[in-house]
């Protein structure tokens, strides 16, 4: 968040009271983003931003969103009230971009209601290049603005693997992937001629999907916008394998039931949550789990990612 004046912003978050606390020094920020700092710093004096006050609602600059590649290039977000510094910020985008690394993306994003938000839904991609290229485990991944992308890089390069490894022991001949984002776990379950179904309902986390999928050649993945419950409910056909990594609020019941009652003979699990993640297992009483394995995703938090492997309880 930025927050404190022009002269001297904070970047950081926000105390109890709402007032600006300077994390640049934080040691949970990645090098490379602390490195983009002093950058962000120099353009809000340069181009005369006005962060926003939470306490008093006034101001115009809410956040900066960065996010880092393993290629080293990085997205940034600039989170505005409104349309006021927008000419500044496109028209400054050069002396910007020669001080990013190369292949950043960069955006500007409209937040104009007073809440407890990150981003608001209208986005402008200023760079010519709309997607941030990861390439973890040497599998092509493609992140627009807005789209949801795992929150720590080396982690969810493991959590890939580990999905990955579950996957190819079971050898499963098709593999649905619930909740995919931009498709990391299908992108890396897909093998041979096995068939990988990635479902998502953010239309732009399928396009990036899809695009990553033509890239590896991966023509037997495909990934469609849906409500993954939805999806399930209507398939004529259910696949051997589903991996299903749900928002903090877990699983439908309907879709636990639906799972129950299907062919699926095995499921990979991750998820933040251990509250939900605790009741859809004790809803999947088709399945038994066999291995799990803690992810630290949010490191120096009380936070953490959990992903379970089960199996099918034989009848
Ligand atoms: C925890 S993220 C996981 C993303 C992805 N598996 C990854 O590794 O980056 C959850 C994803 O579920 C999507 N989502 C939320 N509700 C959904 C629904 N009802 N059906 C399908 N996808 C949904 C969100 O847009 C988000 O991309």
């Amino acid at each position: 968040m930025i927050s404190g004046t022009t002269d001297n912003p904070t970047i950081g978050i926000l105390d109890a009271d709402g007032h600006g606390v300077d994390l640049r020094n934080c040691g949970v920020c990645a090098p490379e983003l602390r490195a983009l700092f002093p950058v962000i710093e120099r353009f809000i004096k340069e181009l005369k931003m006005i962060p926003y006050s939470v306490p008093k609602r006034k101001g115009e600059l809410k956040h900066v969103i960065l996010t880092l590649s393993d290629t080293g290039a990085v997205m940034v977000r600039w989170v505005l009230r409104t349309k006021k510094h927008f000419v500044a910020l496109r028209d400054s985008l050069p002396q910007f971009l020669e001080l990013l690394p190369r292949y950043s993306v960069v955006s500007v994003n409209f937040l104009p209601e007073h809440k407890a938000v990150l981003e608001g839904e209208e986005e402008i991609i200023l760079t010519r290049r709309t997607t941030l290229e990861f390439g973890l485990n040497g599998v092509p991944m493609h992140l627009r603005p807005q789209g949801f992308f795992q929150t720590n890089t080396e982690i969810a390069a493991a959590l890939y693997r580990q999905a990955r490894q579950w996957i190819n022991d079971a050898n499963p001949a098709s593999v649905w992937d619930l909740y995919c984002g931009v498709g990391g776990f299908a992108l890396h379950c897909a093998e041979g001629d096995r068939r990988v179904q990635g479902i998502e309902t953010s239309t732009e986390s399928v396009a990036a999907a899809n695009l990553a999928a033509e890239e590896l050649g991966q023509e037997n993945t495909t990934f469609t916008a849906m409500d993954a419950t939805e999806f399930a409910l209507a398939a004529e056909q259910a696949p051997d394998a589903v991996v299903l990594n749900p928002p903090r609020r877990g699983i439908s019941a309907e879709l636990a039931q639906w799972l129950n009652a299907s062919s699926v003979q095995h499921l990979v699990y991750s998820s933040c949550n251990t509250n939900s993640l605790a009741r859809d297992l004790e809803r999947l009483d088709g399945f038994s789990a066999k291995q799990a394995r803690v992810m630290d995703m949010f490191p120096q938090t009380n936070h953490y990612e959990v992903i379970v492997r089960l199996e099918r309880i034989a009848s």
